[in-house]
């Protein structure tokens, strides 16, 4: 029997104050699979890894069907939506700050997650602190420290182990290297990479590097215009782009790579 997919949106629509901002968004990751979202700014990246996160931001509002782990969240309760995050799905947003409570320390913040969606009690959760800090390299001691005391690569691993503490089915990733210097990024994606492997969890990743895409993902969607434009596997899409969009994201991509010849 084929496993539920993690992800399975039909014909979703992402609305605010009266205007469309996705529409027609048709995307299924299936278990363990690894899809990209890339297009220019504005194309609707963000909303659509939101409204799959189950993390839609007030004010939107969405129509369609956007299924995660077996759940419709459209419509869905708060409630609803609370209980796919964590156990269906979890979000690593670009600004870990965003994620992270300043005044609490790395290690209440990783307990969260254990005691909220698997019903740890508080010792049960803490002691789980140094396996879930190990799985992204950082030392046990990093859980007595409070966000503002660590290098913002630290900060993203701590937002990953967050992320997997309660071992979703899918991650989504909505440029979480954006902030990081190159070999800091390069750090993280080798650990979230060796991470996704170890879990079996699925990752739905926006970027605008397609050299980040190239090597983490397997399927891309190109999103222009709240619209997919084109969609299928990485190697065919970047080798081949049918879209004018694709097109110019391959070419943006090539000029700022300058070829090393030897
Ligand atoms: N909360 C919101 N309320 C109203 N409009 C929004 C909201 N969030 C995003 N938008 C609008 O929706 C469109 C898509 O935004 P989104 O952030 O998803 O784009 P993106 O592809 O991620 O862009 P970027 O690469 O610049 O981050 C944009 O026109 C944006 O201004």
């Amino acid at each position: 029997m084929t496993p539920t997919p993690v992800a399975d949106v039909r014909d979703a629509r992402i609305a605010a104050a009266g205007a469309t901002l996705v529409d027609g968004l048709t995307l299924t990751v299936g278990a363990g699979e690894r899809w990209g979202i890339v297009g220019p700014s504005g194309a609707g990246k963000s909303l659509t890894a939101a409204a799959v996160a189950a993390l839609l931001p007030p004010g939107t509002t969405a129509a369609g069907s956007i299924r995660v782990d077996g759940t419709e969240l459209v419509g869905a309760s708060a409630s609803a939506c609370a209980a796919v995050r964590g156990r269906g799905v979890a979000l690593v947003a670009q600004d870990s700050a965003v994620a992270l409570h300043p005044l609490l320390t790395v290690g209440r913040q990783l307990a969260g997650p254990l005691r909220r969606h698997q019903g740890l009690d508080r010792a049960a959760a803490r002691a789980r602190v140094p396996a879930l800090l190990a799985e992204v390299d950082l030392p046990a001691e990093v859980a007595r420290a409070r966000p503002a005391q660590l290098s913002g690569g630290q900060r993203q691993r701590v937002a990953l182990a967050g992320a997997l503490a309660c071992r979703p089915r899918l991650l989504v990733a909505d440029e979480p290297t954006a902030a990081l210097d190159p070999p800091v990024a390069r750090a993280l994606l080798d650990r979230l990479d060796r991470s996704l492997t170890a879990t079996g969890t699925a990752l739905l990743l926006v970027t605008h590097d397609l050299g980040v895409l190239a090597a983490v993902c397997e399927q891309v969607v190109v999103l222009a215009g709240g619209r997919v434009v084109e969609s299928g596997p990485v190697r065919t899409v970047l080798a081949a782009p049918a879209h004018e969009v694709t097109r110019a994201l391959v070419d943006a991509a090539a000029l700022s790579v300058p070829e090393v010849t030897a």
